[in-house]
Formats: C-alpha cells, structure tokens, sequence
C-alpha cells in the first residue's frame, strides 16, 4: 500500500524556489495497478522519485507498506529501495557489457543455490518470450526485448511496489502496447503493487485504475486552462 498525505515538494533552481508538488491525500491500494497520467511538467517523475525514495518530500508522509519514508535519511531510503521497490525506467538502464542473463543475475539473491537461480531466471525468460536470447548482449536486442529484460531484472525479487517511469516511452506503438501488457499481466500473477507513469491514455487505458496528476497535484488543479503546459 502507498499512502502519500500532505505532501509537498519545491525545487531550487536559479536562487528561484519552485512549488511542484502539493498532495493532500492520496493512495494505491496493495496489487492495484495504476497509470499516471498529466500534463508535461506536472509532476509525475517527481512523484515516482519520491516514491521510490530517490529524493525526499520536503514535507507530508509518504508510506509505503506501513514504512514512513519520506522521514528517513538516504541511506535508509537507499536500503528500502533495493528491497522493497522495483524501478524499470523508459531506457533500461542495463549493463551495455553484460548479457541479458548476466544482467538479471546481478540482482539476485546470492545465496540462493546455482541450481535454484538457472531455474528462476530460465523461467522469467520464458515467460518473457526471451529464452532464446538470454546470452545476448543489450545492444544485440531490440528495444522492446531490452525492455523485456529490464521488466525481469525488475520483477524476479519479487518486490512488493513495482515503480515504472514512461517504460514504454521510446518504444513504437505495437511494441509498447505489448511490453505494457505482459508488465500489466506479470504484476498481476505476481501480486504486485504497479504505479507506471504513462503520457499515453491508449496504453493508460489497458490499467484497471487511471489518476490524473490534474486531479491530485493541487498546484495543477488550480492553474487555468491554456497556462501552457502541453495536455496528454
Ligand atoms: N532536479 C530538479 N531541479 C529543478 N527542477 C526540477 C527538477 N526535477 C524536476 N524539475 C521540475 O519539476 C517539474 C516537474 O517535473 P517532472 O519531471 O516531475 O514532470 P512530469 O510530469 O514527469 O513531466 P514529463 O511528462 O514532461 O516527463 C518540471 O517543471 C521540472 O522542470
């Protein structure tokens, strides 16, 4: 579960402060699946950073699974994340010199026996669609395969809160809808939490919950129609 109540965020930039964020209440419930949409610059990436405890609300609560992170100091943040979260990002962050496989074992629990860890990453490039290519190199995929990998390097810990930032944002159409509907389908047969922000209400709309950034960001809900920030 992710409860977030008067929350508010400000960045500095140029000795200028800037509101981004103010949210009153606000939550996902345990294995919903929602999709964040709104305008360019509302806040979306700030809130999923937030989130995930990349960076820290200045203030409010933001908890999630009863842990009260928006209190805590990086590090412990930092420890949380790794545990707790898992982050797929719209240009995969994988290891440019590993190979799929390499980069999925990366991740995962050293102690687990090598017989258990070729089993659990053979099954996840099955279910993937990826069995064939796991000795491949990133840059001998294509973009949607090597988003298929991200998703696994993501999921395979099983973290409770699965965190996605435009994951399919530089993917042609076709390709982003699958890849947004194997993740919708793996977080639902695992049981986990999904929050993807998404700028695109096609593939919005395949997640049982859709929030708009106007509808919670009261910095965004008051500002006029036309105020220049580009609509989804
Ligand atoms: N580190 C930072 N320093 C200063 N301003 C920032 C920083 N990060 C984000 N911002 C500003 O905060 C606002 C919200 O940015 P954010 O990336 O969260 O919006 P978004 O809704 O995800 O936008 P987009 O859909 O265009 O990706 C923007 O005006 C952005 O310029």
């Amino acid at each position: 579960m992710i409860r977030i109540q008067e929350l508010e965020k400000s960045f500095r930039l140029q000795g200028q402060t800037l509101p981004i964020l103010k949210i009153d209440e606000w939550s996902v419930a345990p294995k919903e699946r929602v999709a964040l949409i709104g305008p360019s610059g509302s806040g979306k990436s700030t809130l999923l950073h937030i989130i995930g405890g990349v960076i820290p609300a200045d203030q409010g609560e933001v908890v999630i699974d009863g842990h009260p992170i928006a209190a805590w100091q990086e590090s412990k943040r930092d420890a949380f994340r790794a545990r707790h979260i898992g982050y797929i990002f719209q240009d995969f962050h994988l290891i440019p010199s590993l190979t799929a496989r390499q980069n999925v074992e990366l991740v995962l629990d050293g102690s687990r026996k090598p017989s258990s860890r070729k089993s659990l990453i053979d099954d996840w490039f099955e279910r993937v669609g990826l069995l064939d290519r796991m000795n491949h190199l990133p840059s001998e995929l294509s973009r949607g395969q090597q988003q298929r990998v991200a998703m696994i390097r993501a999921l395979i810990n099983r973290p409770p809160v699965v965190l996605a930032d435009e994951p399919t944002g530089s993917l042609d159409w076709e390709t982003a809808s699958s890849v947004m509907e194997l993740l919708l389908s793996l977080c639902a047969q695992e049981r986990l939490t999904l929050l993807t922000v998404t700028h695109d209400l096609h593939l919005a709309q395949q997640f049982p919950r859709i929030v708009n950034m106007t509808d919670i960001n009261l910095l965004i809900a008051a500002k006029p129609q036309g105020s220049g920030r580009a609509a989804v």
